[in-house]
Order: structure tokens, then C-alpha cells, then sequence
């Protein structure tokens, strides 16, 4: 649906040049939920602009939807940019507009029948679940209700993807959650696909089926949710990582050199995916009749499964180990065992 190649955009700020997207090439499928994620200066707002056609890159091409953004001009933009919508931190609302005109604006811009706009409006308000707030100003509306009416406004013309500019950084956790509820269920009704950018490894744990990695214009690390929350590579990907963890510190991680006085053997499971919906351990423990203790463990939930860590100890032969370790594989999990130091 949407393919970067080597992308780059050079601002000309003050007679110096400043490269805000670096060699940039990316793909992003129909259907897809793909994150940008990055700190502030990393090029986010500059690379989502470019999807759009705000702005022109400097070298590469950009096709949205077998287009090409980067060439197009006048009215063959124009109608490109129909079917591609944008969500707003700050929600950007007409603030002297109902929620149900704000929804309407581009239809009518548009010259689209009213008794069609009336039957959309409705359907788009149902879509958000904002029923019985049709007639509110925004000034009446909580943050996230705002957000709401945002994403309808921009499902008005049916696009073909949706990109968000930090939708949920304006709200707190609680209506994030909601909002990120909102754009998965779409997401999966309406076959949208949809390219967010963040700074919140939150919001990419929580929708994203894909993720890129943003330092310095360039895309440092790119993948599957999964495998780069649980192999992130680069430095700026571990402190995303970390953000995820309750405290998000590195004292929060497990020190195997605790457990040394412990004895017996010490085990660092991986679980990725569906593997942790299963009683594993309880299940070892019934089979081995062995005591399993469980030290540490952390999990989180990701669109495609669970990921976590589970350290365990154990007092088991080496004939029970190894019969351990090959049930633990056969139940695709990564097992490490650990040298007591
Ligand atoms: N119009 C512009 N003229 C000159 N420099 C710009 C322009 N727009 C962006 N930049 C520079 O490009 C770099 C990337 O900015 P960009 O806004 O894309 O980053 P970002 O990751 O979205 O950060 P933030 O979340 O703070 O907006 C920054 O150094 C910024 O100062």
C-alpha cells in the first residue's frame, strides 16, 4: 500500500542544511497498523508529511496506493490526498461546528449529496461511539470524545489509509487506551491500514503489527512488533523497549546472581507469541514431579500474542534436564540455562 524508497528531505533552514529523513525506504501492507516511533527531532512529522504530500522529499519516492505522492501535483494530488486522512494530536476541530458538522465539513467541501452526508454522519457516529453527542460544540466534549470525532472526520471519504500524528499524546492513559481500542477495531472492520507516529512504545505494544525505529533521519530498526520487543538490536530500541516495563529501569531486570545461594539449575525462558497461553511450568512440574520455582517473570500483551521472560529454578538430574529443555522447545520456547555465578 504504501512503499518508500531511499527517502531523503533536506530543510533549508537559515542556509543550513539540516537533514530531517535520511535515506528512508519502508513498506507498509494494506491492512497493516505500522509505528514510526522515535524521540523528539527524529524525523517523525517530517516523514508522515511526506506520505501526504506536505511536503516534497528531497530525493526517493514516495507511492501511496500505487501513486506516486512525491511526482504528483494539482488535482491528481488533490485526489490522491482524498485517500489519504490524517489524525491530529490536538484534534484541529472547527470549534464553531457541531460534532456531526465537523464530521460533515469534507463531504460537503466535497459536494457530496445531503441525504448521503446525513446517512454517513450517522454511520461514521455510530463507528466512534459518540450516539447522543451529535449536536455538542467541541468545546463540550472530554479530550478523547474530541479524538473521536477527529477519526470520523478523517473515515469520512473512505480513505485508503489513515496516518495519525501523535493521536493519543494529548490524552491520558486511560482514554489512550480507548482511542487505541478505537483505531484497532477499525482497523479490523474497515481492513484500514494505518501508519502512526509515536514517541509511546505503549501505542506501538498496544496496535502495531510492525514498527520502525526513527534516530537522526533514518530508520535504525525495523520489524515485527514481536521480534523487535524481544530482540531490539540498536540502543534507542532497548530504551523503547524499557518503557514498556512498569518502572522502565534496568534495576527492574533480573540479577541470576541473586539466586546463586539457591543451587540447582537456573532456566531464562522466552515466550513469544502464543506460547505463554499455555500452563507450561504447571504442566513440567505435574510431569517431572519436580518443584519449580518461579523468580521473575514479565509479560506483556502485543496484538500478535504475549512476549515475555520467566526465570526459574530447579534441582533436576541431568537426564530430567534435558528431557526439561526439549519439552520446553517442542512448546516453542527459547531456553537458556543459566551458569550460577
Ligand atoms: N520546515 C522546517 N525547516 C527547517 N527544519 C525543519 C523543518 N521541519 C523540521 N525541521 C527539522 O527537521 C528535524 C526533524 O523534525 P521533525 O519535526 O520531523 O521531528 P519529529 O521526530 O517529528 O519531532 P517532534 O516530535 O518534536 O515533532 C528537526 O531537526 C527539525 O528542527
Amino acid at each position: 500500500m504504501i512503499v518508500l524508497r531511499n527517502v531523503s528531505k533536506v530543510f533549508n533552514a537559515g542556509g543550513v542544511a539540516v537533514t530531517a529523513v535520511d535515506d528512508v525506504s519502508l513498506s507498509v501492507e494494506r491492512g497493516q497498523i505500522y509505528g514510526i516511533i522515535g524521540y523528539s527531532g527524529a524525523g517523525k512529522s517530517t516523514l508522515i508529511r511526506l506520505l501526504n504530500g506536505l511536503e516534497k522529499p528531497t530525493a526517493g519516492s514516495v507511492l501511496v496506493a500505487g501513486q506516486d505522492i512525491a511526482q504528483a501535483s494539482g488535482e491528481q494530488l488533490r485526489q490522491a490526498r482524498l485517500k489519504i486522512s490524517m489524525v491530529f494530536q490536538h484534534f484541529n476541530l472547527l470549534w464553531s461546528r457541531t460534532v456531526s458538522e465537523n464530521i460533515a465539513f469534507s463531504m460537503q467541501i466535497a459536494g457530496t449529496p445531503k441525504a448521503e452526508i446525513r446517512r454517513r454522519v450517522a454511520e461514521l457516529v455510530a463507528l466512534v461511539g459518540l450516539q447522543g453527542r451529535e449536536n455538542a460544540w467541541p468545546s463540550q466534549l472530554s479530550g478523547g470524545q474530541k479524538q473521536r470525532v477527529g477519526i470520523a472526520r478523517a473515515l469520512a471519504n473512505n480513505p485508503d489509509v489513515l496516518l495519525c500524528d501523535e493521536a493519543t499524546s494529548a490524552l491520558d492513559p486511560q482514554t489512550t487506551d480507548s482511542i487505541l481500542d478505537l483505531l484497532l477495531d477499525i482497523n479490523r472492520k474497515l481492513g484500514l491500514t494505518i501508519v502512526l507516529i509515536t514517541h509511546e512504545m505503549h501505542v506501538v505494544r498496544k496496535i502495531c503489527h510492525r514498527v520502525a525505529v526513527m534516530e537522526e533521519g533514518k530508520i535504525v530498526e525495523e520489524g515485527e512488533v514481536l521480534s523487535v520487543f524481544t530482540h531490539p538490536r540498536h540502543t534507542a530500541t532497548r530504551q523503547f523497549v524499557r518503557q514498556i516495563y512498569a518502572t522502565g529501569q534496568d534495576e527492574d531486570l533480573f540479577d541470576p546472581a541473586l539466586a546463586a545461594e539457591l543451587g540447582g539449575q537456573l532456566l531464562k525462558l522466552t515466550f513469544i507469541g502464543h506460547s505463554t497461553q499455555q500452563p507450561v511450568v504447571s504442566e513440567l512440574a505435574l510431569r517431572y514431579q519436580l518443584p519449580f520455582n518461579i523468580l521473575h517473570g514479565k509479560m506483556t500483551q502485543t496484538t500478535r500474542g504475549v512476549f515475555g521472560e520467566l526465570w526459574l529454578q530447579l534441582n533436576a538430574d541431568s537426564q530430567q534436564l534435558a528431557a526439561i529443555l526439549h519439552d520446553l522447545q517442542n512448546h516453542a520456547i527459547t531456553v537458556e540455562v543459566v551458569e550460577h555465578v
